[in-house]
């Protein structure tokens, strides 16, 4: 099973490379903390947390397009390369991972959370799972929970998470859908849930020529910080996805979004509650799988 300190004895340094390096390269890169934090949550809802996102190849899951923008695999490399310089074959993939995350987290000015570790490495990983266990941003409320709920995560788990929105970027096609220009050229809204001068900014941002490879800001108040403002911005109808403006169109979320935007002490606690919950879906322990040596592939 997962424990606290897993690696107490077999590697007590472990938990501390992770956090330097998480630390080291978001101070040379600020857009870290947001990727990892992004690819731990893609990590645990294809095939569990397992570090089945890493693996490199023709049609894992890696290659999806529904992964194409994910980022950060470097930094979970040198972590690792850090760890088997001193505890060979010790520390899994999947652990580093959720690590990462967490560290991420701290190094935006989030909470620090204490995380079981313990987990082991999946040992294949296919593009085919992608697409079924990744959430849209057209994805209704429902079909939301019901995503969440397949992975024993409930739907104020589904508001707490999505509070990671509070730091990292996106590109264009993931909410450009939202608004247009008419057949004379004037802004127009599709989706009514979104703020009108905000999503006038959003598509002069996005019409530049290089929109394919822009990113724009999650949170545009605070993007590099990990706090509550998340849930401020969906009171104000500054969701930035479709899906984070529907937690604000519903009964069942609205009371949850507005508590945490009105006390970020709350969304602290419950975003270590929600993250321990996230960390371990699915996840392999025991003789289960592997202690991966490099983490894009398997041994
Ligand atoms: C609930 C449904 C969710 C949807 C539909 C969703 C969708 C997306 C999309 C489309 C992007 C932009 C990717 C890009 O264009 O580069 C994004 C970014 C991000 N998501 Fe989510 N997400 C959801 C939940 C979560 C959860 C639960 C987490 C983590 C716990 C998370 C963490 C992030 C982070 C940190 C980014 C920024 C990535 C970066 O800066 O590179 N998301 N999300
Ligand atoms: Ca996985
Ligand atoms: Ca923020």
């Amino acid at each position: 099973n997962l424990s606290f300190n897993f690696y107490a004895s077999s590697c007590s340094v472990a938990e501390f490379l992770v956090r330097n390096t998480v630390r080291s390269a978001t101070s040379s890169d600020p857009t870290i903390p947001g990727k990892l934090l992004r690819l731990f949550f893609h990590d645990c809802f294809v095939q569990g947390c397992d570090a089945s996102v890493l693996i490199q190849g023709n049609s894992t899951e890696k290659s999806d397009p529904g992964n194409a923008s994910l980022g950060g695999f470097s930094v979970i490399d040198t972590a690792k390369n850090a760890i088997e310089n001193l505890c060979p074959a010790t520390v899994s993939c999947a652990d580093i991972v959720a690590l990462a995350a967490r560290d991420a987290v701290e190094a935006a000015g989030g909470p620090v959370v204490e995380i079981p570790t313990g987990r082991r490495d999946g040992k294949e990983s296919m593009a085919a799972n992608v697409r079924p266990n990744i959430i849209d941003t057209d994805f209704t409320l429902d079909q939301m929970i019901d995503a969440f709920s397949s992975k024993g995560l409930s739907i104020q788990d589904l508001v707490v998470l999505s509070g990671a929105h509070t730091i990292g970027a996106s590109h264009c096609n993931a909410f450009n859908g939202r608004f247009q220009r008419d057949s004379k050229g004037n802004f127009e809204v599709i989706d009514a849930s979104l703020d009108n001068s905000y999503a006038e900014t959003l598509m002069n941002k996005c019409s530049s020529s290089e929109s394919s490879s822009l990113t724009v800001s999650n949170d545009p108040e605070t993007s590099a910080v990990f706090d509550n403002q998340y849930y401020r911005n969906l009171e104000t109808h500054k969701g930035l996805f479709q899906t984070d403006s529907a937690l604000m169109e519903d009964n069942r979320t609205r009371t949850m979004v507005e508590e945490l935007a009105s006390d970020e002490e709350s969304f602290f606690q419950r975003w270590s509650e929600s993250f321990v919950k996230l960390s371990m879906v699915g996840v392999r322990v025991g003789e289960d799988g592997e202690i991966r040596r490099s983490c894009s592939s398997v041994n």
